[in-house]
């Protein structure tokens, strides 16, 4: 009955009109009550009507169980009869020329009325007083759910968009005008598709109107602050330091943003996903295992994974002097080696089968995350969900197996090993035992989670910063060469240390200034659940937060006119000189849920480019194109071609 009333009310917009028009008058806009919806006339004749044409009961049956007289004619027992009740509501005779018309007027005056007081309208049956009672109970429930629905719906798709729109522009911010159910969505994806289509000159590291066309079109028509739709949530653009640093600070306030499509939780959860007191909990136990002291352990593992990817390449120059190389593939296998040497120590061949599983994982959840998300298709059984399942299934069984094996041996007395699973079970163990009680750790489901999230967070990321980092050297050979001699003036030909990482000034220059013009991690979002005043503005609950890092980044009032310039000098005496103090600088985030990783991919990072430097000396190919572009990270469209030549 409602999905017909709603169908031919979409049609028949005149009468969605009224019927509109009595609902707002019976109850404006607030919860619709039992007394308003029994005296919702023009929805009630609607409905009438609905249920004349479309009775959702077509028809009735009745069973002659002995001989019977009906009217003149004698029914034998085992006569079956079927009464067609919508047969009889589309009878020409009974209802006129208008029959199969939709004209909820013929109910003005009632059914009664309507039927010139004949049997003619049965959408609940006929009979006994007693059901004529249920009938009209059910039309009464129908119509309160449906008022309700409807109701729900446009407050969902357009009153409480509209009302919190007012309430951002009566506060003087500006920002595009809310457009029905998908805001700003599709001429976004239009200026993308767009974008996508056009290389940028190599030498120009203005990306900002390339890869983040919109939001440069919002900001250069609404201002630094202003707000643009996500769908029907409004979403606040937020590219000054002091703002950026209020909201970061407090992570209580405001919190990671939810909702979208629910299958991305396969990648996102753990530490990065958690709020409040579980964040402090599982942030507590995982941060021994990132501390610098830690990740001393760690860098023979990064040593051997760098070694591995440079005796690839070297393979590859073997007959000739140079070869082109596409590094970006090469980079993302370093950093997946790394993670799973790092995380899982003596079990990284498992750990490497993990990482197998859980990029495939990755690209099917992104490929369901870019469509449009239905509620409840997730548990389709469709090729794709069955896949992602029994992926999910086959990562934890793995990961469970090695965190067993471990246990079993912490338990024996074995000692701990030094890598981040092994720490982090140390240290779950300590708490645990500090607490005095089991449920103060972290369950080995919740250790689970927190391995897989290493990879999700750790991986790309990494591999990003390093293939922007040789895109760049390939062009600014006279960094490349600083940074070489710097690298051979420490290590010589030898192994680097890590004493000796921690003190390349030029690299650690050049590493920064990369991630200012090309942070892997571009925007950082959170949610304000409540209505939350940040600086001088109130934002009502519901408000998504967007970051801008990049734009912060690429900021020519915060950096100077040479903002899109590629000058690591910059930095020559660290960040906190370069942005005369101020939180203007945010790769990692900031606050308390800084990244927790920074340390290991700064350390990674500086072995691999050491190493690189060492061995070969590269530009750009010509065939690489520069075309930056954002899939969650900053990532080169075309990848990362470059010659590489033996030293
Ligand atoms: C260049 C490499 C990396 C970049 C640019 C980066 C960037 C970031 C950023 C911007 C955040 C903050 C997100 C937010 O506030 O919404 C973050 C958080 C996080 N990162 Fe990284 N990351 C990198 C490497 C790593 C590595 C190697 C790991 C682990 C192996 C890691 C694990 C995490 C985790 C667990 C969080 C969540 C922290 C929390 O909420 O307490 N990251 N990262």
């Amino acid at each position: 009955m409602l999905v017909w009333t709603m169908i031919l009310l979409g049609q028949y917009k005149d009468w969605q009109t009224r019927a509109r028009e009595e609902v707002l008058q019976v109850f404006g806009y607030e919860r619709p009550d039992i007394d308003g919806l029994n005296h919702l006339k023009v929805v009630n004749m609607i409905f009438n009507e609905v249920l004349r044409l479309y009775p959702p009961l077509v028809v009735l049956r009745r069973f002659v169980h002995e001989e019977t007289k009906l009217r003149n004619l004698i029914l034998p027992a085992g006569t079956l009869l079927q009464l067609n009740t919508m047969l009889l509501h589309h009878d020409q005779d009974v209802w006129g020329k208008d029959v199969y018309e939709f004209k909820p007027e013929r109910f003005a005056k009632g059914v009664l009325k309507a039927t010139k007081g004949q049997a003619s309208y049965l959408p609940f049956g006929g009979g006994p007083p007693m059901e004529k009672t249920i009938a009209v109970c059910v039309t009464g429930v129908a119509a309160a759910i449906l008022v309700l629905l409807v109701w729900r719906v446009l407050n969902f798709l357009w009153l409480k968009p509209k009302k919190m729109e007012k309430f951002l522009r009566d506060q003087g911010l500006k920002g595009t005008r809310y457009r029905f159910m998908a805001g700003d969505l599709k001429e976004l994806e239009k200026l993308r598709e767009e974008a996508r289509s056009k290389p940028m000159s190599v030498t120009d590291h203005n990306i900002v109107p390339r890869v983040l066309t919109f939001l440069h079109k919002s900001v250069a028509a609404h201002g630094k602050l202003c707000f643009t739709w996500i769908g029907v949530t409004p979403m606040v653009h937020i590219s000054d330091p002091t703002m950026m640093r209020e909201v970061l600070a407090n992570h209580f306030q405001f919190q990671k943003s939810r909702g979208g499509n629910p299958l991305t939780k396969l990648l996102v959860r753990g530490l990065l996903d958690v709020e409040t007191d579980q964040w402090v909990k599982h942030r507590k136990i995982i941060n021994p295992a990132f501390h610098v002291e830690k990740l001393k352990h760690m860098v023979p593992a990064f040593y051997v994974s760098c070694s591995e990817m440079i005796q690839k390449w070297e393979e590859m120059i073997a007959k000739e002097t140079s070869c082109e190389v596409d590094v970006w593939s090469h980079l993302q296998t370093l950093t997946a080696d790394v993670i799973s040497r790092t995380a899982f120590g003596s079990s990284f061949e498992e750990g490497r089968k993990i990482f197998e599983l859980q990029s495939e994982l990755s690209a099917l959840v992104m490929k369901a995350a870019t469509s449009v998300y239905i509620p409840g298709s997730k548990f389709l059984p469709t090729k794709s969900n069955k896949r992602m399942k029994e992926i999910d299934w086959k990562v934890k069984v793995m990961v469970k197996s090695i965190i067993d094996k471990r246990v079993i041996a912490m338990k024996a007395g074995e000692s701990i090993n030094d890598d981040l699973l092994g720490i982090l079970l140390d240290s779950n163990y300590k708490e645990m035992k500090q607490q005095g009680n089991n449920n103060f750790g972290l369950s080995i489901e919740e250790i689970i989670v927190e391995c897989k999230l290493f990879y999700f967070a750790g991986q790309e990321t990494t591999a990003i910063m390093l293939v922007w980092t040789m895109i760049l050297l390939g062009q600014y050979k006279d960094w490349q060469t600083r940074a070489r001699e710097e690298v051979l003036h420490v290590f010589g030909h030898g192994r680097p240390d890590i004493d000796g990482l921690n003190h390349l000034k030029v690299v650690n220059m050049i590493f920064h200034e990369v991630l200012r013009l090309y942070p892997p991690v571009t925007l950082l979002r959170r949610m304000v659940h409540e209505k939350t005043k940040l600086g001088n503005i109130i934002l009502p609950a519901g408000t998504l937060l967007q970051l801008n890092t990049l734009l912060l980044h690429h900021d020519q009032d915060v950096w100077g006119e040479d903002v899109y310039k590629f000058k690591p000098e910059r930095f020559s005496e660290g960040v906190l000189k370069a942005t005369k103090g101020q939180p203007s600088y945010l790769p990692f985030g900031g606050g308390p849920r800084i990244c927790i990783g920074q340390n290991l991919a700064m350390l990674e990072a500086k072995m691999a480019l050491a190493m690189i430097l060492q061995r070969f000396s590269f530009n750009l190919s010509p065939s690489y194109s520069h075309a930056p572009h954002i899939i969650l990270t900053l990532k080169a469209q075309f990848g990362a071609h470059l010659i590489l030549h033996k030293l």
